[in-house]
């Protein structure tokens, strides 16, 4: 991906698709268009979750490409530390699923992708095949990250130094996910506060969101980023949010029965209030204790 060069200019991916960036100036960003995701952020704009989402300043074309221009959400920060946590109890479609069952295309990449983290994750069957089905592979990284239990998992970090982390995948328990937003935010009181209250305000605002009311949010992110002065949040990445047909709602604080569509989102964001929470107060307890003892997060 290549960073906006506008100014300072902090250039990362942290999470998604090698090459679907290009360079913009004047604090904007250049997705390769979706119409899926287009169509979401139109209707973003317009909904009370605008403030919560990266402005959508229409398309582009830049050589054969078309592009959907976003808001810079780094723009303006100084050595920006960053976050991804992807949304939801499921990263994939029900469609994807029901694919994997009807016309089930084998993915040799994932398999390998799969084969590298645990050799022994792919059944006898797949082994064989030499492949696994797109439904199953992300099933399995649903269900070996905190995504199943949790309700969202961290895609990614990136530290001040600029160096980037990507080893979340393991991470199960909420007392892990503290340990690492105390990691992310440097044990900084006013960053975690800061989250703190920007995760509050998201909840109240997506609960009276018609947009968040009638959409289906897969694969969904929040992106968390801060410098020394500033912290917050946005909703990225609409690529898999589609909605809903006839008038049908979701209630997005339900576990996921196939053919529901729920997709867990509210759960996910209840964790991250309550991981945010613990880490307030472990921070405040260390300081009360005059910085001494590390508290066990339970
Ligand atoms: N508006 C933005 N401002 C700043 N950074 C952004 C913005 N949008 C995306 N990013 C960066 O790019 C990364 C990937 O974004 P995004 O999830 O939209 O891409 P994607 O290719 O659709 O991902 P996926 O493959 O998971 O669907 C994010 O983790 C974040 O680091
Ligand atoms: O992060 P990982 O473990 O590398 O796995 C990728 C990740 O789940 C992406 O979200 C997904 O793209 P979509 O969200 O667009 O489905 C991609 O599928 P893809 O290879 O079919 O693009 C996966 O390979």
């Amino acid at each position: 991906m290549h960073w906006s060069l506008g100014r300072q200019s902090s250039w990362v991916q942290l999470a998604g698709h090698q090459g679907n960036f290009q360079v913009s100036k004047g604090g904007e960003v250049l997705k390769l268009h979706s119409e899926v995701e287009a169509k979401c952020l139109d209707s973003l704009m317009r909904d009370p979750l605008r403030a919560f989402v990266p402005q959508y300043h229409g398309l582009v074309t830049r050589g054969e490409h078309c592009y959907i221009r976003l808001e810079d959400l780094l723009s303006g920060l100084r050595k920006p530390v960053i976050m991804d946590c992807k949304m939801g109890v499921r990263t994939y479609q029900e469609e994807e699923l029901i694919k994997s069952r009807t016309k089930a295309t084998l993915r040799s990449d994932m398999y390998q992708k799969m084969v590298k983290i645990d050799p022994s994750a792919p059944s006898a069957e797949e082994h064989a095949q030499n492949g696994v089905t797109k439904w199953r592979y992300l099933q399995w990284r649903d269900t070996t990250s905190s995504t199943s239990t949790l309700g969202f998992r961290i895609e990614g970090i990136m530290t001040e130094d600029g160096s980037v982390q990507r080893d979340f995948r393991n991470i199960q328990t909420l007392a892990q996910v503290t340990e690492a937003l105390l990691y992310f935010t440097g044990g900084q009181l006013d960053t975690l506060r800061a989250y703190h209250s920007r995760l509050l305000a998201l909840n109240d605002t997506l609960k009276n969101s018609p947009f968040f009311r009638t959409h289906e949010v897969i694969g969904s992110s929040l992106l968390f980023v801060h410098d020394h002065s500033r912290a917050s949040v946005w909703m990225i990445d609409f690529g898999k949010t589609t909605p809903l047909p006839d008038g049908r709602e979701l209630r997005h604080n339900v576990p996921w029965v196939e053919g529901s569509r729920e997709d867990g989102y509210l759960i996910g964001l209840s964790s991250l209030i309550t991981s945010l929470s613990q880490a307030v107060s472990v921070v405040s307890w260390q300081q009360q204790d005059g910085c001494g003892e590390e508290k066990t997060v339970k």
